[in-house]
């Protein structure tokens, strides 16, 4: 093993220290705390653990956390009559609607639903085109979090040959976006891309969001370089990420571990975008490079 491995939680709790700080001032100017409603339809034990997690960080960063848990068999009207209720709750900054969304109801409709002012999962399509145009919006969590580790893992992303395996809206193509702006040449590999291992060889970064245990193979990683890892697959060996870790980690420069790298940023990214929300939301300003 020659890579280095990039601490994914002590970056997340340095950024959740911060968050917290900030959470404080905000709540001394505005006279309220920052707030962020989670809502989870259905019991997915994994899901149910990631919303109490969400929940008890917001606290610890002192914002106030509205948990929402409704039933399995919840209709997209009565979740969509909560989505507008938190929409006009003033107490209320960010919203986020824990997915995979049970199969009778559309997660588009819901999603498209929220508020985009308060869409701090970056999941709207406002704040899809945002992103794509250059303005200011919320940036999904998971590629936020993946870009910051960059930064700080390489400085000036400017130049480099960045592979982003996955092109789903919540993460490959928020993702490419995000490198885009940051002036990397981008790659954006799917399932019908030809001969992917070639591509995956000139990146000086990869990212990987596939969904395969195991996929991206050492072989193929150019020496030296970052591998993001941003795959959550519950194995029977436990949780595993995208990337054949001990293979990968033998010739990278740098890489993200399963458990411990993507994961953790994901939420503190959250709050991250939780706080913004409420300085924007309560007209109160924030510096420009404070977070
Ligand atoms: N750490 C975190 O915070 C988060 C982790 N995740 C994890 O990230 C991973 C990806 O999530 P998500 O983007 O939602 O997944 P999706 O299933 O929505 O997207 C997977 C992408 O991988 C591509 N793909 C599938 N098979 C191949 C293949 N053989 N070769 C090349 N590309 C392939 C698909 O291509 P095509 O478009 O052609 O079908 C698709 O674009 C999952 O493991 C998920 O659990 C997700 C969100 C947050
Ligand atoms: N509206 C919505 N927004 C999301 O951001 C969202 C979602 N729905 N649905 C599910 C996915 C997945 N996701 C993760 C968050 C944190 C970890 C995380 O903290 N993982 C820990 C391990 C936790 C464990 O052991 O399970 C780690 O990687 O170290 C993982 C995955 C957010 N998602």
């Amino acid at each position: 093993m020659s890579a280095e491995i990039i601490d994914g939680k002590a970056a997340a709790a340095r950024l959740r220290a911060r968050v917290g700080e900030i959470a404080a001032a905000f709540e001394a100017v505005a006279g309220r705390k920052a707030g962020l409603a989670v809502v989870l339809v259905g019991a997915d034990p994994a899901s149910s653990v990631y919303v109490k997690s969400k929940g008890k960080a917001t606290v610890a960063a002192n914002m106030a956390s509205f948990e929402h848990r409704l039933p399995a068999d919840t209709t997209e009207a009565d979740l969509l009559a909560l989505v507008d209720a938190l929409n006009a709750d003033p107490a209320v900054d960010g919203i986020l609607v824990q997915l995979p969304l049970p199969k009778h109801i559309r997660e588009s409709v819901v999603l498209t639903r929220i508020d985009p002012d308060k869409d701090v999962d970056g999941f709207h399509p406002v704040n899809a085109g945002r992103l794509a145009t250059g303005l200011n919006g919320f940036v999904p969590c998971t590629p936020l979090g993946c870009l910051m580790l960059l930064e700080e893992q390489l400085g000036d992303l400017s130049g480099l040959d960045a592979v982003v395996i996955g092109r789903s809206n919540i993460v490959g193509k928020p993702m490419a976006a995000l490198l885009t702006k940051a002036s990397a040449t981008v790659t954006v590999a799917h399932s019908r891309t030809k001969d992917l291992s070639s591509h995956v060889a000139r990146a000086d970064i990869v990212v990987a969001a596939v969904g395969i245990p195991h996929f991206v193979k050492g072989e193929w990683i150019k020496p030296g370089a970052t591998v993001i890892d941003v795959g959550i697959n519950r194995t029977e060996d436990g949780l595993t990420g995208d990337v054949d870790f001990d293979g990968a980690a033998s010739v990278a420069g740098a890489i993200t571990p399963v458990p411990g790298g993507v994961g953790p940023m994901t939420i503190a990214c959250l709050l991250r975008n939780t706080i913004v929300a409420a300085h924007r939301n309560a007209g109160v300003q924030l510096g420009k490079d404070a977070i």
